[in-house]
């Protein structure tokens, strides 16, 4: 299926390009252990970070080195035993839950193997939801989410319940919803893992072309060598800490791990 080239409303673009100014997520001395049994699983080991706006990092590693653990607590979903994330100037574990709920939705985006789309809802809706997550929706968020649906292809199936999509088409649904609130942040876990090669690469060039127009920060967990390969930066998660150096990246952002 074809896809057009997204051009963002002026109106977003103003915002965006403001914004990507100061753009930065940081990470210093991350420390999350596990109570087993035993003694404490230690997963991720003063782990330190610093990215820009426009990167796009593809963190690799073993089964159970602790990639999704790291993208949880990027993602605010968990909660590190000590050290600091700082998203935008914001300390988002300051934050009391509801403020926390709120930071979430309107900074991060989420792309998830298996999509997370829910099935009683079409594809404009599910789009939509996080717009409506805290009131209704505006005109402007209703706009850009018929824009986000024509850029990944889907206009003519905009209509349509997940059921009746294939794979490629959940993803590109999920791709869109992941924008639709101008996210600073990209977190996505195993993205294309459920996609058959050719797919596969279509759903990398379309995500990537997109976060690089909206200059927000991707972060992907993978198994995928081809995947890991196209993103600006790959690291390696062993021994609780990324490894590894940065490799190519074109907007001179660094990481500064232990
Ligand atoms: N809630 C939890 N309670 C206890 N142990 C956990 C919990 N979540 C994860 N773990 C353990 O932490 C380790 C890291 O898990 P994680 O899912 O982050 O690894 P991963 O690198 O994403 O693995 P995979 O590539 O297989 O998805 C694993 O040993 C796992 O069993």
């Amino acid at each position: 299926m074809a896809w057009r080239r997204f051009h963002l409303p002026r109106q977003f673009r103003k915002d965006i390009m403001a914004s990507s100014d100061i753009l930065r997520l940081r990470i210093n001395d991350l420390c999350k252990s596990f109570a087993t049994v035993d003694e404490p699983l230690v997963v991720l080991n003063r782990l330190s970070l610093e990215l820009s706006g426009g990167d796009s990092l593809a963190i690799v590693g073993p089964s159970g080195s602790g990639k999704s653990t790291l993208l949880q607590i990027i993602g605010t979903l968990d909660r590190p035993d000590s050290g600091t994330l700082i998203i935008d100037d914001t300390d988002p574990f300051s934050l009391n839950d509801k403020q926390l709920a709120k930071f979430r939705n309107s900074n991060i985006g989420f792309i998830f193997q298996d999509h997370h789309l829910l099935p009683q809802l079409n594809v404009l809706q599910n789009v939509l939801l996080p717009t409506i997550a805290f009131g209704k929706g505006t005109d402007d968020q209703v706009q850009r989410a018929h824009e986000l649906i024509e850029s990944v292809g889907m206009t003519d199936r905009i209509n349509h319940l997940p059921s009746e999509l294939s794979g490629g088409q959940k993803e590109r649904v999920a791709i869109a919803r992941s924008l639709v609130m101008s996210p600073s942040v990209i977190l996505a876990d195993e993205p294309t893992g459920n996609l058959d090669a050719n797919t596969a690469g279509e759903m990398t060039t379309l995500l990537l072309d997109l976060q690089k127009q909206f200059g927000a920060i991707l972060i992907a967990v993978t198994h995928s060598e081809t995947l890991a390969a196209s993103m600006s930066q790959q690291r390696e998660l062993v021994g609780g800490a990324l490894t590894g150096s940065s490799t190519g990246s074109s907007t001179g952002s660094s990481t500064t791990d232990q």
